[in-house]
């Protein structure tokens, strides 16, 4: 993916892995497939066994969005943190899969819950993994009208990532929502300024903006394939890129 491999055998020194919370449920319609977790921790503790250091963030769009909620009548800000309370949950689910692989994990949250998980300080983070420990940015961004794509481009800005890898239901970006349209194309690359400027909902303008202020890649794929994150990290497999120029 880019030009000169790194030490161990990889493109990448340090990667954040932003993972969905509808790919959690597997073929489910809601909350969390214990296999599927299984098979994402597996291909998350290769990589970081490889060497890599990775951080994570989860979504929590398979037990709760706070724009659904709101839509229901919900007040937007309320059903906001619930949105972030759930990618709570789904980064303990994650933290216990990694520690099965034999994977030294953190969970970090945005929001102080001190009896579950650390308080997110951003240099204890990037110590973390000097150490070889997988860290988990539970609770988005800890603002409301955020989405967990915007806290992956925060996160993976501030850790000073190689890149952001987002691990979703599609194999990459395409020309239209390809889960509604049988006819969309998919991109091999694109600029930040395609995604704006065509209006692709892969992920939102906040997120796409942040990686461009901050000339971090974004890598598009499908996480539901086993061993997929790595391929992805040794550029197999299908994949869109996001970048500066094409
Ligand atoms: N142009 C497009 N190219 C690819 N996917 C698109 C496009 N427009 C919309 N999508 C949809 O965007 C989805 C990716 O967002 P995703 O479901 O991963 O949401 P998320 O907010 O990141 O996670 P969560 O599941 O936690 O809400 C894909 O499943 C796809 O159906
Ligand atoms: O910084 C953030 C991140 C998330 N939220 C809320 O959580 C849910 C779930 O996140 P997804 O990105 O949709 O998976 C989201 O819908 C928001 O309601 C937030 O408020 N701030």
């Amino acid at each position: 993916m880019t030009e000169q491999a790194s030490e161990n055998g990889h493109d990448y020194r340090r990667v954040l892995l932003k993972i969905s919370g509808e790919a959690l449920m597997g073929d489910g319609s809601y909350g969390i497939a214990p296999q599927m977790v299984d098979t994402i921790a597996g291909d998350v503790a290769a990589v970081a066994q490889s060497g890599v250091e990775v951080c994570l963030v989860i979504g929590g769009g398979n037990i709760f969005r706070g724009v659904a909620a709101a839509a229901r009548g919900m007040d937007r800000a309320q059903g906001d943190y619930a949105g972030m309370l759930a990618t709570v949950i789904n980064a303990l689910m994650v933290q216990n899969a990694l520690e099965r692989h034999g994977v030294p994990t953190r969970v970090m949250s945005a929001i102080h819950m001190s009896s579950v998980a650390e308080p997110y300080i951003r240099r204890r983070a990037v110590r973390h993994m000097e150490k070889g420990r997988v860290v988990i940015f539970a609770a988005g961004t800890g603002n409301p009208f955020f989405t967990t794509d915007t806290a992956a481009a925060l996160r993976a800005a501030e850790m000073d990532c190689d890149a952001l890898l987002k691990g979703t239901q599609v194999d990459g970006v395409y020309s239209a929502d390809p889960r509604k349209d049988g006819n969309a194309t998919r991109f091999e690359t694109l600029t930040y300024l395609d995604v704006l400027a065509k209006d692709l909902h892969v992920m939102d303008a906040a997120a796409i903006s942040l990686a461009r202020e901050n000339r971090l890649p974004i890598v598009v794929f499908n996480i539901h394939a086993p061993g997929a994150f790595s391929r992805v990290m040794r550029g197999e497999g299908l994949f869109t890129r996001i970048v500066e120029a094409r």
